[in-house]
């Protein structure tokens, strides 16, 4: 079972190493814009699967909002620590 620390290692390994296929590594290439809309979509996506999905819609809608959250820490440059300072 992946971790919040677990996948952004393993996204961070991924924007480093480029490797061929990854979705990842194409989302970072186009972007902060494109990837705030992305991270948008999916914050819609998990409030509408709250009041009317399923719980299992509703929690797979806010595991691909952690990937995009994370995705966005990865292309401003932030490290875990940088976010978990102001928790
Ligand atoms: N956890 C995720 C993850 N969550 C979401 N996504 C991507 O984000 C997109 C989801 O947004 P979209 O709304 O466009 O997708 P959709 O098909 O419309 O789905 P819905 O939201 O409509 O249900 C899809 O393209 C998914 O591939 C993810 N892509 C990758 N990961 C993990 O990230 C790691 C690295 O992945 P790669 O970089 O592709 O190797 C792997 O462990 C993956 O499991």
């Amino acid at each position: 079972m992946k971790t919040f620390e677990s996948l952004f290692a393993e996204l961070a390994e991924k924007a480093a190493t480029r490797p061929e296929g990854s979705g990842t590594v194409a989302e970072l290439d186009r972007g902060v814009h494109f990837i705030g809309k992305k991270l948008v979509e999916e914050a819609a996506e998990t409030w509408m699967a709250a009041e009317y999905e399923s719980d299992a819609e509703c929690q797979e809608e806010m595991a691909q909002l952690i990937y995009h959250l994370q995705v966005m820490m990865l292309a401003k440059g932030y490290t875990l620590d940088d976010v978990y300072r102001y928790l």
